[in-house]
């Protein structure tokens, strides 16, 4: 199967080279029109393309990994030309319209979007619990400072500067977070999308300066019984704000999707 990613940065570089290594052939870049030139003259070993239109025919799956303008920007048209996508991007579908343009194009071109577990763990346990009652679905993320820089938690803290006490710098729905933190509240969205969707899950953020890994906590309750999930992720090295395993969750989404599964 003939892979192109969108983006260029340290999920797509993860993703691109785990994917080599797996055996799997990467042969095109989708990056915006203004960056083709640049990348193009780094030498790289694939067709670095600018549009969907660009695509080359036998391109058959694209994974987004260029977050939330990625996924608007090209995810439909990707879908409707009959390639299935994987995305990264979960918060992007907290936009009621989006979510319903992908869903129409996915039907139009015959395709899939697949969504990939990203950061967090226990979905498949969130996605059970709802088959029966779910009373309360609350999901808490807290990264060091730097993991927040150019997020609003800059407009309510001083990041460079916080030190002692952890602080929440937002409280909320999962559909408010997701909107508002395209970079860092994607983990809140696919909570929601599992459990009780974006307007009954409730979500914190917090910067801890004590922190050296992004730590995401799920609790949920209810006809199941009780239900406690925390992770501590450690960063890319190239991004402070992502977790590494949200890019390993996009290889793992892909070999469950094409069969190629280690037991
Ligand atoms: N589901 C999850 O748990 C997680 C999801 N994410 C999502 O993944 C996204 C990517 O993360 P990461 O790789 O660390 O981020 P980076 O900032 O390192 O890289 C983002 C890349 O995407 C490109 N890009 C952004 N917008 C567009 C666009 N409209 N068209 C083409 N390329 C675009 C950027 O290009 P340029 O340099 O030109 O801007 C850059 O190459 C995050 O923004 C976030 O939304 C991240 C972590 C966890
Ligand atoms: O990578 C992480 O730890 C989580 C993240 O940014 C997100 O949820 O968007």
């Amino acid at each position: 199967m003939k892979i192109a990613l969108i983006g260029n940065g340290a999920i797509a570089h993860f993703v691109k080279q785990q994917l080599t290594t797996r055996g799997h052939h990467v042969a095109a870049l989708l990056l915006r029109a203004d960056r083709v030139s640049d990348v193009a003259a780094e030498g790289q070993l694939l067709e670095i393309v600018g549009s969907v239109d660009e695509l080359p025919e036998e391109i058959e799956h694209v994974i987004d990994c260029a977050g939330h303008t990625g996924l608007r920007d090209y995810g439909p048209q990707v879908l409707r030309s009959h390639r299935d996508l994987t995305t990264v991007s979960i918060g992007a579908l907290a936009d009621e319209k989006l979510s319903g343009t992908l869903k129409e194009a996915a039907q139009e071109g015959e395709s899939c979007l697949h969504l990939a577990s990203g950061a967090i763990g226990a979905l498949d346990c969130l996605r059970a619990a709802r088959v029966g009652r779910l009373d309360c679905v609350r999901y808490t993320g807290c990264k060091p400072p730097e993991g927040w820089l150019g997020s609003p938690a800059g407009t309510k803290l001083d990041l460079n500067a916080l030190q002692g006490e952890a602080r929440t710098h937002f409280k909320g729905s999962a559909r408010a977070a997701a909107i508002e933190y395209p970079k860092n509240a994607n983990v809140a969205a696919a909570v929601a999308l599992s459990g009780v969707g974006f307007d009954r899950t409730e979500v914190e953020l917090i910067a801890d300066p004590n922190l050296s890994q992004n730590v995401h906590e799920i609790f949920a309750e209810g006809e199941f019984g009780e239900f406690r999930f925390q992770i501590s992720g450690h960063t890319l090295a190239d991004n402070p704000r992502s977790a590494a395993l949200a890019a390993m969750s996009v290889i793992s989404s892909l070999e469950q999707q094409t069969g190629r599964l280690v037991f």
